[in-house]
Parts: C-alpha cells; structure tokens; sequence
C-alpha cells in the first residue's frame, strides 16, 4: 500500500525531493498542494498520511509562517531531512542567458540567489511563482521564450530545459530543513535524539535564563531558538527551540520540569534528527572552536 503525502509543489521540487530522502524504500502518492497551509490541512483531516514542509534554510533562515501552521495543526514533527540546495537557471533549448527577461521561482528559492539577481538590468522582471518545478513546467508546457526558472538540476532533466547557470544562490553550501509531520500513532520514533518545543514565559527577569540553565544541567544542548508573536497578544511572545540529546529519559525528565517553571509548554515532536544535519553541527562547532 503506497503512503500519501502532501507536499508543497509539484513532482521534482525540492519538497518531493526530501520525501523521497524520508521514504526510500516506500511507494509514495504525492499529494500536490499549491500552499503550505493546504499541506497541513490535509494532515489535520487526515486526507494525507503525512505532509513535508521546509522549516529553514541556511541562507534565508526561518520560514516563519510554517511554525504557525505547526503549532496550530493536530499532528506532530515526526522526522526532519536537510537537502543541500543548489540552485540552477533554465529555459527552453533555444535560449541562452542573454534572451532572458523574466525569472521565476518559488519566494524562497529567490530569496537565496539574491545576489545572482542583483546582477540583471533594472526592467528585468523577478516573479515570484508557486514552486521551484511548476514554473519550470510552465516554461515547457507554454514554450514560454526569454522566460527561466530557478530550480533544482533534477526540474531541468525532469521537464526537458536547459541549464543556463549553475549553482547561482549567494553560497555555495546552501541547506535548507525540512520536517515531516503526522499522526502520532501513524509511525512510533525509536531512538529520538532531538525534540522541537513550544513555549510561552512570564515578563520576569531571568526566565528564559532560567529555561537554559535547566537544559544545561540535563547536558541537552539547545540547536535553535525562535521566537514568534502570539497574535492577539501585542508584545508578547512564544518561543520555538529545538533540543537534542542522548539520553532521551532526560529529555523527558526536563520536560517534567519546565512544565512547573514556564507559563505553557507544548512539545511539537520527538524525532531522530538527520544525521547529516547532525555532522554538518558537529563539525561547525568544531570549527568554531578551534
Ligand atoms: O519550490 C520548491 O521546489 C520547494 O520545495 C520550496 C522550497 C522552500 O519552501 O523553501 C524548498 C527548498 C528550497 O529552500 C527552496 C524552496
């Protein structure tokens, strides 16, 4: 029996490239959604078994809006994957970069290449698309000339274009993290290592301070921190981190603690984190160290 799972964009973007990173080994049934809030809707009402969103990107950083949909939806973080992301310009055959006069892509993928775009003429059109793939599609499929896309190799060798520059975002080691989410009872996570948290403080001197210290003492080291407005509540905030550990009865056990020492706490998922993740952490603090 094939998984259903939804994911933002079409066939080759680089969302169904990190369900195929989730599943290797499964029969998957992509269910193509043209926003990330259709993708959580449709695990709410269980019409995917699982959905795929980007959750940040060493460039662009945070995709704030998907922590919203997170926190809000009635599922949980099940896994993540981290891709690296190269991004490539392309166009139909019969074009080469000078006939370009208009790039499309997804808001985030143009977000990384910046730096490539600034170098265009003024009257160049920069527009801004549903996915990576899609507009690459739209391309083929209209025979659209003096028209690229900015998208992944594998969009250029799925859809027939050619790729006029290569690894184009403004540096060259570019990832960009990706969570799967789901139905608790849908998979059960052996061996977690990482957990994302949601929580909610008092206006008090040192109360953050206070969370940290206890992450300390239980050796959990904190991977990230963000923190986001509560909407309808002027000023004040939720925070997001993600924790990993190795011993995952301390985790747990902090769990129990924190819950007696902030306002609200919600644990958005246990899961293994991705070990290439993992390293590429390790060996940056490695560095930054020496
Ligand atoms: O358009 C795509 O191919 C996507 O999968 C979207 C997306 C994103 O949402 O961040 C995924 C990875 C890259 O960071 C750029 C774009």
């Amino acid at each position: 029996m094939s998984l259903k799972v939804a994911i933002q964009g079409i066939e080759s973007s680089f969302h169904h490239q990190a369900v195929q990173k989730l599943f290797p080994n499964e029969e998957i049934n992509l269910l193509t959604c043209d926003s990330f809030e259709k993708v959580t809707t449709a695990v709410n009402n269980s019409n995917a078994d699982f959905g795929v969103i980007a959750i940040e990107n060493t460039i662009v950083g945070s995709i704030l809006p998907n922590y919203g949909l997170i926190d809000a939806g009635n599922f949980e973080i099940l896994a993540e994957t981290v891709l690296n992301i190269q991004m490539y310009v392309m166009a139909l055959e019969s074009e080469s970069i000078h006939d370009i006069k208009e790039i499309h892509s997804h808001p985030v993928a143009l977000l990384q290449c910046r730096d490539y775009l600034q170098k265009f003429p003024p009257q160049f059109k920069v527009i801004e698309g549903k996915d990576t793939a899609s507009e690459a599609k739209r391309i083929k499929n209209q025979n659209l000339t003096g028209v690229a896309a900015i998208a992944g190799k594998q969009v250029a060798e799925k859809f027939g274009l050619k790729i006029l520059d290569s690894n184009i975002q403004d540096i060259k080691e570019n990832h960009t993290r990706f969570v799967l989410l789901g139905k608790k009872e849908k998979q059960s996570i052996r061996q977690a290592d990482k957990a994302s948290l949601k929580f909610v403080l008092d206006h008090n001197v040192g109360s953050l301070g206070n969370v940290l210290s206890l992450l300390t003492t239980f050796n959990i080291n904190l991977t990230k921190i963000q923190s986001l407005p509560i909407v309808g509540k002027p000023w004040q905030y939720a925070f997001f981190v993600d924790v990993v550990f190795e011993e995952e009865n301390f985790f747990f056990e902090v769990v129990e603690m924190l819950k007696k020492t902030v306002k609200e706490l919600k644990i958005l998922g246990v899961y293994k984190q991705d070990e290439t993740h993992a390293q590429a952490q390790f060996s940056n603090a490695i560095l930054n160290g020496k």
